[in-house]
């Protein structure tokens, strides 16, 4: 057996671990990484990157068969759907150099590709090595929950994990799941040109606003995608090729191939966690508002934390553990500012509070203002009307925003901006957005709430007439 020392084990090579490794190595410190599988984790690999690779090639169709309205002679827009995997496949090979094991161990951090269990409070074993640190990070991610669905074990079925992979085009995709995955693989692969049926139990998108939840399932539904909310699969038969699932109302849905998108499961299980004395519940491991776990040496961070699960959330929780490993200073996550973009067509992004958490929130303080994409000259140009803006406002101050329209995911920045620094409405009302612009919609939100101020106020209108009268 090896045995090594370090400052800092990262258990986890994925979007979390990577963004500690980088950050502490650069910094000065001693790193040893530990990655049991593909380099990048679940972004690059079986997430982000190759679902919003497979959109693009979805969009790419579909603007084919929409082109008639800009004058354009519109085409079948045929799919090769090995070829658009092709494409995915290849925008993966592209971003993987920035995540590997020959760019880390270039930065000075000692790679080992092996699985990490802990067999004390300060070590971990991996494969014949056993590392002893002065700080452990736990970045192990998530996987797909797969329900206990009666059947499914017997019939082949599809997760994010294998997606990707498959080359043959599906004629019928039944998705369990109307979450981001759900969705977001749905729109796409309808536009890809198969039927889909989306089965989900409760609501589709449910951790967003309903108003603009609405707005992308009837744009789903226009397409084709027949989504059935309020139904949970219940059970699934069938074969290769001829998949059936029945819903708890006794409904039966037939289709090519299924995918389940249930929801993720925090990778904790193998971890030995207890032999570290480090807590952790069905949501994942469990932490402080500095990401300390019930072991102060150990911090988890990203999807196995169990908090919002998205990429960024990891890259964030990254820098909040580096300031307080490497420098000891305090540092606590802020959870108000982090935004979330379902990549649908239209987007559907969100920062802060939504309109009824801010209306539980603050009551009769909250101001809603809002206005509609198809006052903007740009959208009416790109023929991206649909959507709106929605900011939740109080005393001045944004405390939530819900987008839902065309580039949302790009709107939304400016808001998260805002409630990371709580800056004003006025301040954002001030900006000069570069005419014409999707951009100028942020704007517009934020002089909507002034408008009635300025324009509806007899006080405002008498100081200008005596102004008026007074000036030379
Ligand atoms: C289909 C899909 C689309 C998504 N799209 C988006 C998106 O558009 N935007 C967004 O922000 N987020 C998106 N996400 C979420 C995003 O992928 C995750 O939030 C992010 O990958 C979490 O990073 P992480 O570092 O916590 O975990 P991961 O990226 O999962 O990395 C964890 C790594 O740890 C390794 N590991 C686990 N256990 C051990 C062990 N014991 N020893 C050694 N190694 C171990 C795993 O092999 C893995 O490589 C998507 C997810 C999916 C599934
Ligand atoms: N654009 C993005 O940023 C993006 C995209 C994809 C995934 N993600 C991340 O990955 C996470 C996981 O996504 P997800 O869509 O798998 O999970 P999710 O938990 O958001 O949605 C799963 C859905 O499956 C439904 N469901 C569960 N069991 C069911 C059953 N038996 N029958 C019918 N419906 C059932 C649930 O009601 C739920 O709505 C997201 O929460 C997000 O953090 C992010």
């Amino acid at each position: 057996m090896n045995r090594i020392k370090t400052d800092i084990l990262v258990i986890g090579a994925g979007s979390g671990g990577l963004s500690v490794a980088a950050g502490a190595v650069q910094m000065g410190a001693d790193v040893v990484l530990l990655e049991a599988n593909e380099m990048g984790g679940d972004c690059l690999n079986y997430g982000c990157v190759p679902s919003k690779a497979l959109i693009a090639s979805a969009k790419a169709a579909h603007a084919q068969r929409n082109a008639a309205q800009y004058g354009v002679e519109e085409a079948p827009g045929a799919v090769d759907y090995a070829a658009a995997k092709d494409h995915v496949a290849d925008v993966i090979a592209q971003i993987a150099p920035v995540d590997s094991q020959e760019r880390f161990e270039g930065l000075g951090v000692r790679v080992i590709r092996e699985y990490g269990r802990f067999i004390s409070r300060d070590e971990v074993q991996a494969g014949d090595t056993i590392i002893k640190a002065r700080r452990i990070v736990i970045a192990t991610g998530s996987s797909p929950f797969v329900p206990p669905i009666p059947g499914l074990d017997e019939v082949p079925y599809h997760t994010n994990e294998t997606l990707f992979d498959l080359r043959e085009k599906p004629d019928h995709m039944l998705i369990i799941g109307g979450g981001p995955i759900g969705m977001e693989m749905a729109q796409a692969h309808a536009r890809l040109g198969c039927k889909v049926t989306v089965i989900e139990g409760d609501r589709a998108l449910s951790q967003d606003d309903p108003e603009a939840t609405a707005v992308v399932l009837q744009r789903l539904r226009a397409e084709g995608v027949t989504i059935e909310e309020n139904t949970k699969a219940a059970r699934v038969g069938g074969s290769a090729g001829s998949i059936e699932l029945e819903t708890e109302d006794g409904r039966v849905f037939k289709g090519s191939h299924l995918l389940v998108a249930a929801g993720r499961r925090a990778n904790t299980a193998e971890l030995d966690l207890e032999k570290a004395g480090v807590q952790s519940d069905a949501e994942g491991v469990t932490v402080d508002a500095g990401l300390r776990t019930s072991n102060r040496k150990v911090h988890a961070i990203g999807d196995v934390a169990g908090r919002l699960q998205f990429t960024h959330v990891a890259g964030y929780h990254a820098n909040v553990i580096i300031r307080s490993m490497l420098f000891g200073l305090p540092s606590k996550v802020r959870m108000v500012q982090i935004p979330w973009v379902t990549y649908t067509d239209p987007e559907l992004a969100q920062v802060g509070l939504t309109e009824v958490e801010a209306k539980k929130k603050h009551g009769p303080g909250l101001e809603v203002v809002r206005v509609d994409y198809e006052d903007n000259d740009r959208a009416r140009a790109e023929r991206r009307t649909t959507g709106f803006i929605k900011v939740m406002v109080v005393r001045n101050k944004p405390v939530g925003a819900t987008i839902v329209g065309y580039q949302a995911g790009e709107l939304i920045g400016i808001w998260a901006l805002a409630l990371a620094n709580n800056i004003k409405m006025g301040q954002i009302a001030g900006m000069v957005a570069p005419y014409p612009t999707i951009g100028e919609l942020n704007k517009r939100a934020a002089g909507a709430y002034f408008a009635p101020r300025l324009f509806e106020s007899d006080m405002v209108k008498r100081v200008v007439r005596f102004v008026q009268r007074v000036l030379p």
